[in-house]
């Protein structure tokens, strides 16, 4: 947010903890207070990581990438990305919260094995440093939690001892005489035989779950014409442009919020004096049921038109915009691009510093190909044709440098605010000189990129969560390839646990199975939730992605680039590693190799760079989309080759 402004957010949350404020005192009551245990707590998700925002290098503005070589690559090297999401390791087994970790005193052992000396003349002791003492912090790794958890539900090699010893002794007092191969002696075989630890318990055989055989493409293929289109959208453009109202106008005006809940935020709104915020709002009201729990993927805000069904990715309008943006424009089938059209505000955005370039420029090297041009506030402008003419020739040279192909670019001249020209028709004569599309007629006319529904199943995992008593482990994301039905087995790569699909929601429906595209929820079985993490990629068991340690990219070059360190995000997904090689520079026409082994890649340069991945291997392969940031900047973002 820029500084003396008052935030959407913010004003919303002022007029909020009014309101909580006069229920603190009730809650402070012990016994009105409701305990709320440390797994709720830990269940609860956490933020995403801030990070700041980045400005177009003043070389970019001379020099703009021309992404289409890049989507080239895109296009032909499907399958296309698995995308998405930083790991985020989903709520294990109840343990400590990460700033309750408690530090041991290291061991006399310990102590020697780190070289802790003691001064004996001074009597000084050496202090420990930081990452000696990371190896005595009491926080166990989430697979030993599982294992412990899963220890006690069998009995200890005590018990087992215990068991046997007393059926021994049982056979000293009454088995004299008994002969080997009695039934005393069998009961000792058996006793010893169970202090094997681990061999005891019975488990309960994993629920069978029946294979339909659907011919899924066959299906997919019949009841096409039966479905309403669905596609993903992700909203860009520079800081109040408009993006949160014009958003929250298309779910009032497709009427996924009601009048009553509109009416009850222009009174909050009207209260701090910012009665316009009311329509912004709208997302935040859905933003907070995203925190609450059930999310598919970043995806809250859906609405239908007549024809479509639209979920718009990303609550517009944070700081740390870039890294959702990321997340989002891996998975949109276009962007609905929103400029403020009001005096020097246009400008402002499409300057060096404005963010209607870099995100324009992102969304395309991330493969996004359709772009709507929202040309929003004209009400300010009362309408003028001249200056919707004027951003129009603007943009439209800018977006085609930037590999946008003319045919897939449009211009709507709206006004969120008022809502004219987004959901309805403009009031009478008000645009007399326009007689084109609404936006969301606009809208229903971007056919979404078709899908490779034929291709092997790769889903980046959104969330993981209970999903109710029968469904103990659900996961939820956006199938960006292949096909999924009832009673596979899949696999959550990097992880090897396998596990089979009890259920599958399309949309919140239920359905014996989905396709690329579609935004799903999964019921697991034979799988503990801890086995599975946002980021990870699901996959058919019997064609799993194999993740990378090190891998060739065709980027795009934001920045000057050199063998350096830098953050690969896959959507959310994101991990550090280092460009180890400038394999060559290419030329932006046609492809072809301009220099080999260049010393460094100048800002706005196609090249292939050689990638390791500093951790462990990452869920990438051939035709991923990935983005390389660096200090908090985007770098370049490109293609896994
Ligand atoms: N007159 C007029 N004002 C608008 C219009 N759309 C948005 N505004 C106002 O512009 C300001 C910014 O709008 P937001 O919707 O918050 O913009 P944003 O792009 O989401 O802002 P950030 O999320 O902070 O980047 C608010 O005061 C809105 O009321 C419009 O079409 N006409």
């Amino acid at each position: 947010m820029q500084s003396g402004k008052t935030s959407k957010l913010a004003a919303l949350a002022k007029a909020r903890n009014k309101a909580k404020a006069e229920k603190v005192a009730e809650a402070a009551s012990p016994a009105a207070g409701t305990a709320v245990s440390l797994l709720d707590r830990l269940s609860k998700k956490k933020p995403d990581p801030l990070q700041t925002t980045r400005e177009i290098p003043p070389s970019m503005v001379s020099e703009v990438p021309n992404i289409s070589k890049l989507e080239q690559v895109v296009e032909n090297t499907t399958p296309d990305s698995p995308k998405n999401e930083p790991v985020q390791n989903t709520p294990s087994i109840p343990g400590p919260e990460p700033d309750a970790l408690l530090k041991a005193s290291p061991s006399g052992f310990a102590k020697s094995m780190f070289g802790r000396r003691i001064d004996e003349a001074f009597g000084v002791e050496e202090e420990f440093t930081d990452s000696q003492l990371t190896y005595f912090s009491i926080a166990p790794t989430q697979k030993a939690a599982i294992k412990a958890k899963q220890a006690f539900d069998v009995p200890s090699p005590d018990d087992v001892v215990i068991a046997a010893q007393s059926q021994s002794k049982g056979i000293s007092k009454t088995g004299k005489g008994e002969k080997p191969g009695s039934s005393t002696t069998a009961s000792i075989q058996k006793g010893v035989e169970a202090l094997k630890v681990g061999d005891t318990s019975e488990k309960p055989a994993p629920p069978k779950i029946p294979r339909k055989k659907i011919d899924v493409v066959a299906e997919y293929e019949k009841s096409k014409s039966k479905r309403k289109e669905n596609a993903n959208l992700v909203v860009i453009g520079h800081v109040d442009a408009g993006k949160s109202t014009l958003m929250g106008r298309l779910l009032y005006d497709c009427g996924v919020v009601d009048e009553r809940t509109i009416q009850k935020y222009k009174q909050e709104a009207e209260k701090i004096g910012k009665s316009s915020f009311a329509l912004a709002w709208v997302l935040d009201q859905t933003g907070e049921e995203r925190a609450r729990g059930v999310t598919i993927d970043i995806a809250v805000n859906a609405f239908e038109t007549p024809r479509g069904r639209y979920t718009i990715l990303d609550a517009p309008g944070h700081r740390d915009f870039i890294p959702n943006m990321i997340a989002g424009a891996a998975q949109a089938d276009f962007a609905v691009l929103v400029i403020d059209s009001s005096p020097g505000e246009f400008e402002a955005g499409f300057n060096v510093r404005g963010q209607t370039k870099e995100h324009a420029l992102l969304v395309r090297s991330m493969g996004v190909q359709r772009i709507i041009v929202a040309v929003n506030k004209l009400d300010l402008m009362h309408w003028d044709k001249e200056r919707f003419d004027e951003i129009k020739q603007q943009m439209s040279q800018f977006l085609t440098t930037a590999g946008f192909q003319a045919k897939n670019v449009s211009f709507i001249p709206c006004s969120g605010l008022t809502g004219d020209n987004i959901a309805r028709k403009p009031a009478d004569g008000l645009i007399s000189w326009y007689s084109g599309p609404t936006l969301v007629e606009e809208l229903e006319t971007a056919k979404p990129v078709t899908k490779a529904i034929e291709k092997p199943l790769r889903m980046t995992i959104a969330d993981v969560y209970r999903g109710g008593v029968t469904n103990p482990v659900t996961i939820s994301g956006r199938i960006e390839i292949g096909n999924i039905q009832v009673g596979d087995t899949i696999i959550a790569v990097p992880g090897d646990e396998k596990a089979t699909v009890k259920g599958i929601e399309v949309d919140n429906q239920a359905a014996d199975w989905a396709v690329a595209g579609n935004n799903v929820q999964l019921h697991l079985a034979n799988i503990e939730m801890e086995y599975l993490k946002i980021g990870d990629v699901i996959c058919q068991a019997d064609s799993p992605l194999v993740p990378l340690k090190e891998f060739e990219a065709k980027i795009l070059a934001f920045e000057s680039l050199t063998p350096m360190m830098i953050d690969i995000h896959r959507g959310r997904l994101n991990a550090s590693g280092r460009i180890t090689k400038l394999v060559a520079t290419l030329d932006k026409g046609n492809g072809s190799v301009t220099k080999k082994k260049p010393r460094h890649i100048g800002p706005g340069s196609l090249a292939v760079v050689n990638i390791a991945v500093t951790g462990a291997p990452l869920p990438l392969e051939k035709g991923s989309k990935i983005v390389l940031r660096a200090d908090g900047l985007t770098v370049a973002a490109g293609v896994v080759e």
